[in-house]
C-alpha cells in the first residue's frame, strides 16, 4: 500500500466515525445550538460563539482523530469501556421489563382492604433475580437466579428472547446450579474478521489453542483422551483446524511428548507442507494401512504394559501421546479399494475403541459425514462442524436436535474456519480457527521437527497378498462360468 492510500484510508476511518458520532449526538448538538444562540443573543460576540461551538464539537473531533490515528487503542480505552458501561446500565435498569417481554416474569394480583373497607387489587411482577452482569468487549454474561417456583428449563427457554430484545448476534445458555443459569449474549460478531495463527510459545499436550470463540475468548480444543472428527464442506477451512492442532502440538512433538502420524491420501498435498512434524506419513492406501497397523500394534503393546498399573496413559518423553491425523478420511474409509477399505476400517475401529485411555488418539477430517462414508462416526468422542451443506448434516455431526442450536449449515462461505461445537456441558459455541499460511507451517515444522521416524510394520496379511487372494478367489469363479 502506498503512503497516500494509507493516509486516505486513515482519514476516511476518522470521517466515518465523526459522521456516526454526529448522528448519535443529536441531543448534544441541539443543546450546543441553543447555547450558541443564547451566547450570541446575550453578548453579540462572534468569538464567544466560536469558543462555545469549538468546545461542543471537540469530543467528536478528538474521537475522530484518535480513531484515525490508533483505532485499537481507541477501542481498548474509550469505545470498549463506554459500550460495556452502556450494556450494563441498560440491562440493570430495564430488568423487569426484559423479564416481562421474555415471558420470565409472573404477574401477581394481591387483594387488600382499605381502611374504609373497600376492596383494592394491586398488581406486581415477580422476576428472576439478575445476580451478576459481566461484560467483555464483545459479550455480556448474565447470571440469573430463578424466582421461586421457576425451573432452569424455563429460564433457558427465555434466553433466546432476551437475546432478541438486546439485538444480540448469538446467545448461549448453560445451567450453573439447580436454580441458576448463565446466559451469554454475543453483542458483536468478532468472528467476521479472520486472524492468523501464531507460532506456539509453550509446550502443550492436553489442549491446543485453535482460534477464538464468538465471545472473543481462546478456542481451546482438548486433545488427550479424545478422538476428534472435524467435518466441513470443501473450502470450509478444515486446513486451519488441522494445522492449528499440529502446530500447537509442535513443541511437544520436538520434545517427543507427542508423535504425529499423518495419513493424506490426496497425494500428501496438505500434510507435506509440515512433513517434518510427522513421525510417519502415508500418501497411498497401502502406506495408510501400514501406519494404522503400526499404531494398532502400539495400542496393543501399551495396553499390555499398562494393564494392572494405570488406567490412563500420561505422556512422557519416549512414551508419548500418539496423534493420528487423517486428512480426508473418506479417501480411506469410502473410496479406497474394497480390501484396503476393509482392513483400514478394522484397524481404525480398533484404535478408536481402545486407543483413548492408552494415549493413542485420532484427529480426522472429512467433507461428508454420512454413515456410508464414515461408518465409525459414532466412535469419535468430540466433533467440530465447520460449514455444512444441510441441517441433516449438522444433526449427523453434532447430534439430534442440534441443527437449531448450532446451525453449522448456515455458516457463510465467506467465513472459512468458522464452526460450531457442542461442549461437555451440552451448550453450543461458535468458533473460528486462526488461519495458517504455508510459510508459517513450514517455519513451525522446521523449528520443531520431530527427531523420531517410526518404523512401519506390515499388517499380518499384507494388502498386496490380500489383493492376490481376492484375485485368486475370483479366478475359479470366472473359470466355472
Ligand atoms: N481460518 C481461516 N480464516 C480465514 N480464511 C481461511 C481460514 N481457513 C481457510 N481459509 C481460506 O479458505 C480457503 C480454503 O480453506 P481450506 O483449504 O482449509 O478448506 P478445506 O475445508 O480444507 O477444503 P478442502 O476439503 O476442499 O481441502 C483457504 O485457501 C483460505 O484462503
Amino acid at each position: 500500500m502506498t503512503g497516500s492510500t494509507v493516509g486516505s484510508a486513515t482519514a476516511a476511518r476518522g470521517l466515518r466515525w465523526l459522521g456516526r458520532w454526529l448522528l448519535r449526538a443529536k441531543c448534544w448538538l441541539a443543546l450546543l445550538l441553543l447555547t450558541a444562540v443564547t451566547v450570541w443573543w446575550l453578548s453579540q460576540e462572534l468569538i464567544l460563539v466560536a469558543v462555545v461551538v469549538a468546545v461542543g464539537v471537540s469530543p467528536g473531533l478528538v474521537g475522530a482523530t484518535w480513531v484515525a490515528a490508533s483505532p485499537r487503542s481507541f477501542e481498548r480505552l474509550a469505545a470498549g469501556p463506554w459500550r460495556r458501561l452502556r450494556w450494563r446500565r441498560v440491562i440493570t435498569s430495564r430488568w423487569e421489563a426484559v423479564c416481562r417481554d421474555a415471558h420470565l416474569a409472573e404477574r401477581r394480583r394481591v387483594e387488600r382492604r382499605s381502611l374504609t373497607g373497600e376492596r383494592m387489587i394491586t398488581e406486581s411482577w415477580r422476576c428472576p433475580r439478575l445476580a451478576r452482569v459481566r461484560t467483555t468487549s464483545h459479550a455480556m454474561e448474565l447470571i440469573i437466579r430463578a424466582r421461586s417456583g421457576q425451573t432452569v428449563t424455563e429460564l433457558e427457554a427465555g434466553a433466546e428472547r432476551i437475546g432478541s430484545i438486546f439485538d444480540a448476534v448469538a446467545v448461549r445458555c448453560w445451567p450453573v446450579s439447580g436454580s441458576t443459569v448463565a446466559i451469554e449474549l454475543i453483542m458483536r460478531d468478532v468472528l467476521i474478521t479472520p486472524t492468523i495463527g501464531t507460532e506456539p510459545d509453550g509446550l502443550v499436550v492436553d489442549t491446543v489453542r485453535l482460534g477464538r470463540t464468538q465471545a472473543g475468548r481462546d478456542w481451546l480444543l482438548p486433545i488427550t483422551g479424545r478422538h476428534t472428527l472435524c467435518v466441513g464442506a470443501s473450502g470450509s477451512g478444515k486446513g486451519s483446524v488441522l494445522w492449528g492442532i499440529c502446530c500447537g502440538l509442535a513443541p511437544a512433538v520436538h520434545a517427543d511428548l507427542v508423535r504425529l502420524w499423518g495419513v493424506d491420501l490426496k497425494a500428501g498435498v496438505e500434510l507435506a507442507t509440515g512433513r517434518h512434524l510427522f513421525s510417519a506419513f502415508a500418501r497411498t492406501a497401502d502406506e495408510a494401512v501400514r501406519v494404522l497397523a503400526t499404531l494398532a500394534e502400539v495400542t496393543e503393546q501399551r495396553g499390555q504394559a499398562m494393564a494392572g498399573r494405570t488406567r490412563q496413559h500420561r505422556p512422557a518423553p519416549s512414551d508419548p501421546l500418539h496423534v493420528l491425523v487423517i486428512d480426508e478420511l473418506a479417501a480411506l474409509t469410502a473410496y479406497a479399494p474394497a480390501e484396503v477399505k476393509k482392513e483400514a476400517d478394522r484397524l481404525l475401529a480398533r484404535i478408536l475403541t481402545q486407543g483413548r485411555a492408552l494415549g493413542v488418539v485420532v484427529v480426522a477430517f472429512v467433507q461428508d459425514p454420512r454413515k456410508e462414508i464414515v461408518g465409525m462416526r459414532g466412535l469419535f468422542t468430540q466433533t467440530v462442524a465447520l460449514r455444512l451443506r444441510s441441517g441433516e448434516e449438522t444433526s449427523m455431526v453434532l447430534g439430534d436436535g442440534m441443527a437449531k442450536l448450532a446451525p453449522a449449515h448456515r455458516i457463510s462461505p465467506a467465513t472459512p474456519g468458522v464452526g460450531w461445537l457442542v461442549e461437555d456441558t451440552g451448550s453450543t459455541d461458535r468458533v473460528r480457527a486462526d488461519y495458517w499460511s504455508d510459510d508459517q507451517i513450514r517455519q513451525v515444522a522446521t523449528r520443531f521437527r520431530t527427531g523420531v521416524q517410526a518404523v512401519l510394520i506390515t499388517p499380518t496379511e499384507p494388502v498386496d497378498r490380500q489383493r492376490e487372494r481376492s484375485r485368486r478367489v475370483r479366478t475359479p469363479k470366472a473359470g466355472a462360468a
